[in-house]
């Protein structure tokens, strides 16, 4: 069975619920809910206590699931989401399924799907979707505050960490390296002549040029680094519990993978062919006493070494 829950304030025409059953329940079909079933007003206030003031939506997924399997409601549940997140799988696959579209005032929420081992009887899901009316309230606010947490802190163009980030973290890496007393590198980086590259594929094939670039930072890296854009060509890579020795490794593979991308990827015309975007790369490790002036500082200073020697090359020790 599959329905769209326009979960609106207002009526929503456009609605497809996928099922016969014509009416979900309001407000007030929460008090009409029947006594026999133990999910009615008291189990629905308790999720709205649990679910209330949760920004994090793998969280209020989980904590839905929990509330829905503690009443006998599901044994597994699956929610798709509307961005590149991946998919959450939480409990067991079972033969009986229920699907919903969530929509509140026509923002897309995401699909939940929750399935069980006995057919679903109609109490049941009359409960059910008075939860996702409480569930959709809450993830339209943890959405937001996701949106908004990532224009504050995500640079438009690139999908890195912006410099307010870059900042943020440096501290927070600092404190754990202290802490730990484990090894911490920072990569200071600039692309070589990128107003030549500028000059030649446009503004907008600049902008596609320094996308590839980072994305190549991406694939060149850990998982556990942490990549930001300084600024124009600029960028800055942190890379927690890595010596000096790592992070000239990573600088390495960064421009042997910049070497061999492909025309298409950088999207070059017969005019542009075989333009090869090469990097400048200064490298600082952690050192007792340091602070994130110091450390950004030291790598900048071996940055315009690495400029100095001609560009395309790797400094970490001046
Ligand atoms: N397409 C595009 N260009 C940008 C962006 N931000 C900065 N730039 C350009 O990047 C170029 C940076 O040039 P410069 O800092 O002078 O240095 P360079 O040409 O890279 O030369 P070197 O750094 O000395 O090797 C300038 O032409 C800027 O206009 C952006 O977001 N998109």
């Amino acid at each position: 069975m599959e329905k769209v829950i326009p979960f609106s304030s207002k009526p929503n025409t456009d609605a497809v619920a996928a099922n016969t059953r014509a009416h979900l329940p309001t407000g007030q079909a929460l008090a009409d809910l029947p006594n026999s079933w133990n999910g009615g007003a008291e189990q629905q206030l308790l999720l709205m206590q649990r679910l209330i003031g949760c920004n994090e939506v793998e969280s209020l997924i989980s904590l839905f699931f929990r509330w829905c399997s503690d009443l006998g409601l599901a044994d597994g549940l699956t929610y798709e989401a509307i961005t590149d997140a991946a998919d959450l799988n939480l409990g067991n696959r079972r033969h009986h399924n229920a699907n919903y579209t969530l929509n509140l005032d026509q923002m897309a929420l995401g699909r939940v799907t929750l399935c069980r081992r006995e057919r679903f009887n109609e109490n049941e899901l009359l409960s059910v979707e008075q939860a996702l009316g409480t569930l959709s309230r809450c993830l339209r606010t943890a959405i937001e505050f996701q949106t908004l947490q990532e224009m504050v802190t995500q640079d438009a163009l690139t999908g890195l960490g912006n410099r307010l980030s870059l900042h943020q973290w440096i501290e927070r890496e600092l404190s754990r390296t202290r802490r730990h007393n484990s090894p911490l590198a920072l990569m200071m980086i600039d692309v070589d002549h990128f107003k030549k590259i500028n000059d030649a594929v446009g503004h907008i094939g600049g902008d596609h040029v320094l996308k590839t670039i980072a994305s190549v930072f991406k694939r060149s890296t850990r998982g556990s680094d942490l990549l930001f854009r300084f600024g124009g060509d600029e960028f800055t890579i942190l890379l927690p519990h890595t010596d000096l020795q790592g992070a000239c490794d990573a600088a390495r593979q960064i421009r042997n993978n910049l070497a061999r991308i492909s025309d298409d990827e950088l999207a070059l015309d017969t005019a542009t062919k075989g333009l090869r975007p090469d990097v400048s790369i200064g490298i600082a490790d952690y050192r007792p006493g340091d602070t994130q002036d110091s450390l950004l500082q030291r790598a900048d200073t071996r940055l315009y070494h690495a400029k100095a020697q001609g560009r395309g090359a790797v400094c970490s020790n001046v």
